[in-house]
């Protein structure tokens, strides 16, 4: 009996086939992780020693630290680069950053009612959150997740996020330029995922845009006029459950959600940066495909000294002559 039923799932008008499972030591798993294609891995361990960091436990080792958090109108948490909100902009998130120590967070969840705001813990794991959670780190299967990176050839460990959402918190449909192997300790999360090859489905927002990487598509209520090909989307859906690892190759888009009714979830991802590329072979592959759109667009924005203009010369060089 799964942990979960489908009418916690939130409802979306898309077509969805399945992502294959397979347990962590099954001979076919390297060719899926070497291949960049989605895999839920059962029976890792990964983080099976880390299992008790629930809020109570987490509370009486790190109540004082500040952690980052993520405070939302609404269910969406639609990531933002700050970096990237220009003096001339008028850019109003949704939802905002909003640090506070653990304690306060955890509060704050455990006594939330209707119509406050909605909170997500997002913080990078590192030593200054106190040397018992440290401590539970060292104890991380880490023979296992770092031969997987030897075999993928990935580059190095580049960080582990705790993730602790309330029920029904989603993280809007984006990508990442890491390799993600994504860890659930505690909860159910949904994960719909699209391959790059479905980015003109998907229509992230400029690369120079403080959403960047992120669709611009709301999926509560897409926009048909202004996205059409949305509707030739086809996802890839797979639900995550307590030691569980999904495998989310780079550069494939993301839309996640911890299941309403579900309780708050916590989850750790280990993001790897991309190992080097020896030699391009052609045909390209479809994520090679989207570094090079984001290389143009970056040495357009770059050349031109003003983003604005980039969509005005793509348009120039197209109409009449590509099109
Ligand atoms: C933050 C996470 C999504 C989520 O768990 O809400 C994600 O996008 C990732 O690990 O790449
Ligand atoms: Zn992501």
């Amino acid at each position: 009996m799964a942990g979960w039923n489908e009418n916690q799932l939130r409802k979306y008008n898309i077509k969805l086939e399945k992502i294959p499972t397979l347990q962590y030591d099954d001979p076919k798993l390297d060719s899926h992780l070497t291949n960049n294609y989605p895999v839920l891995i059962k029976g890792s361990k990964l983080v099976s020693r880390v299992l008790k960091w629930d809020l109570d436990y987490l509370k009486q080792h790190m109540s004082s630290v500040c952690c980052n958090v993520i405070v939302s109108k609404n269910h969406k948490f639609k990531y933002y680069d700050p970096k990237k909100i220009t003096p001339n902009m008028t850019f109003k998130p949704i939802s905002r950053p909003s640090p506070m120590i653990f304690s306060e967070f955890a509060d704050k969840i455990t006594n939330w009612k209707k119509g406050d705001s909605r909170l997500y813990l997002q913080q990078v794991l590192n030593n200054t959150i106190g040397q018992h959670v440290v401590r539970d780190f060292v104890m991380f299967n880490w023979d296992w997740i770092m031969s997987k990176q030897k075999i993928c050839k990935w580059g190095p460990l580049s960080s582990n996020l705790i993730l602790i959402a309330q029920e029904g918190n989603v993280t809007p449909c984006h990508y990442d330029e890491q390799q993600n192997m994504f860890a659930s300790i505690r909860g159910y999360k949904r994960f719909i995922l699209f391959p790059p090859s479905q980015f003109e489905c998907l229509y992230p927002h400029p690369v120079h845009h403080p959403y960047d990487r992120q669709s611009q598509v709301d999926f509560d209520n897409p926009d048909f006029t202004k996205f059409p090909k949305f509707k030739e989307a086809c996802g890839y859906e797979v639900i995550v459950g307590p030691e569980d690892v999904l495998y989310i190759p780079m550069y494939w888009f993301h839309h996640v959600e911890s299941l309403k009714h579900g309780g708050y979830t916590v989850s750790i991802n280990f993001w790897f940066k991309a190992g080097s590329v020896e030699k391009i072979e052609y045909p390209l592959l479809d994520y090679q495909r989207m570094v090079i759109m984001r290389n143009v667009e970056k040495m357009l924005a770059e050349a031109l000294h003003d983003p604005s203009e980039v969509g005005n010369m793509l348009k120039t060089i197209f109409l009449g002559r590509y099109s």
